[in-house]
């Protein structure tokens, strides 16, 4: 067990060394190639940050890729085989309970039928967002989305309409 280290303030922590997580950004296309609708899917319960909105994925295992992952996140999460992945964004987020590196993927094709397989909910999107609430370190994104777009205005509600 290592020594408790004493610090005077939370600047003078260590860094914690990322999490590496897959993330699938499933967006739809139309003949011309525009892009669309979005996919969010809800955090499970029994995870941290439960019923907060995000796009489907999760931590890398041992020895595995981004691309890797995200193809058995998929499967197992919601039931579909992806096609081409576009690695698109990093992010690093900083939470009490992780530090992570969000390695956001587009992915225009897959195959199978959408299956939440742990209870979660499924809601294609566009700007702004109407599910919430959406996870901090998913609404990023949605400023990039917004910024490919040309979107001007909220990207997504504090809460759910109601
Ligand atoms: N999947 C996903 N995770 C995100 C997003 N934004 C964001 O901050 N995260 C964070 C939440 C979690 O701390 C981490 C993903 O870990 P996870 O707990 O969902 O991963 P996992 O499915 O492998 O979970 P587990 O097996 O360890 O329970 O990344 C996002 O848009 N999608």
């Amino acid at each position: 067990m290592s020594e408790p280290i004493a610090v005077d303030g939370a600047e003078s922590l260590p860094e914690r060394v990322p999490v590496e997580v897959a993330v699938g950004v499933l967006v739809e296309r139309d003949a011309d190639g525009r892009e669309g609708r979005f996919l969010l899917t809800s955090r499970p319960a029994g995870k941290v940050y439960a019923g907060f909105w995000e796009f489907p994925g999760g931590k890398l295992e041992a020895g595995e890729t981004v691309e890797q992952a995200l193809r058995r996140e998929l499967i197992e999460e919601i039931g579909i085989t992806i096609g081409a992945v576009h690695p698109w964004r990093e992010l690093v987020m900083d939470y009490p309970h992780a530090r992570v590196r969000l390695n956001f993927c587009k992915v225009f094709d897959w195959t199978g039928e959408f299956e939440m397989r742990e209870a979660q909910a499924m809601a294609w999107q566009t700007l702004p967002v109407e599910v919430a609430p959406v996870l901090p370190g998913t609404i990023p994104v949605l400023r990039w989305f917004a910024e490919e777009r040309g979107h001007a205005g909220p990207t997504h509600r504090e809460t759910p309409a109601g």
